[in-house]
């Protein structure tokens, strides 16, 4: 194993933040960084090589080792279960996941119907309210499926509350807070652990600042 460390990165909305922690920490980052198409990026005078992904798929490019860490939303991370370590709260894209629905509507006794991007986390919220559903997966335009009848109720992030809002929706039941996290390859994290342990320790250093 070199000692290139490998992080992939979330395109997206976590990756503007991502890459400001990252400054912060006194990262060196090419100032094309923020506007490249490239999916490699290459930091040679840190010994850091970029990755940039889809947020869903980090955790699967760490988990199998090609990247040694990676910055993912926890909502990623209970719905994926993988085989990696979570090390630092990066307290960055804060947000929630809620229920929610539309107002007064009246539910299907039997077993409502809800839609979400998160079947694994919705299956288990439910259950551990005893409440039986049927979990409808969708994409994303979560908010849609109540208003065009495909589903009683959604599971979905919220962040300002606009996006219910607009469509008329209204939260009905907060699940759990969701901010980044670091993520790391169990193999990489003894192997690397020098370069890991600095990551860690210079982004603790800007969280929350
Ligand atoms: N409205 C929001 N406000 C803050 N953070 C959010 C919001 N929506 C999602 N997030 C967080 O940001 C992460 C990435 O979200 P983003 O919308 O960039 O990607 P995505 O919806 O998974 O991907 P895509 O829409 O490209 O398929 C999520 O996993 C979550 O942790
Ligand atoms: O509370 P708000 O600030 O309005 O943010 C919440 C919205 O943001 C996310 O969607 P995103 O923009 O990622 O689009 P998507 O529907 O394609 O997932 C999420 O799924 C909500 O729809």
């Amino acid at each position: 194993m070199s000692n290139l460390l490998t992080i992939a990165m979330p395109k997206g909305r976590i990756f503007e933040e991502a890459a400001d922690m990252l400054r912060k920490a006194e990262y060196q980052l090419p100032p094309e960084f923020d506007e490249s198409r490239k999916l490699i990026l290459d930091v040679p005078n840190e010994n850091i090589r970029f990755i940039l992904a889809k947020p869903m798929d980090v955790v699967t490019y760490v988990e199998h080792g090609v990247a040694d860490v990676g910055i993912a939303g926890k909502d990623v991370m209970l719905e994926e279960e993988r085989d990696v370590y979570e090390v630092l709260d990066l307290k960055i894209s804060e947000c929630y996941l809620a229920v929610a629905g539309l107002p007064n509507a009246k539910l299907d006794d039997v077993a409502p119907k809800v839609a979400t991007k998160y079947p694994k986390v919705a299956s288990s919220y439910f259950r551990e309210q005893g409440e039986q559903v049927e979990i409808i997966k969708l994409n994303g335009s979560i908010e849609l499926a109540p208003l065009i009848g495909l589903a009683d109720r959604i599971v979905d992030i919220v962040s300002t509350g606009r996006t219910l809002k607009e469509n008329g929706l209204v939260e009905l039941e907060h699940i759990c807070n969701i901010t980044s996290r670091l993520i790391v390859n169990p193999v990489s994290y003894r192997m690397k652990d020098e370069a890991i342990d600095e990551l860690v320790e210079r982004l603790s250093k800007v969280i929350g600042g």
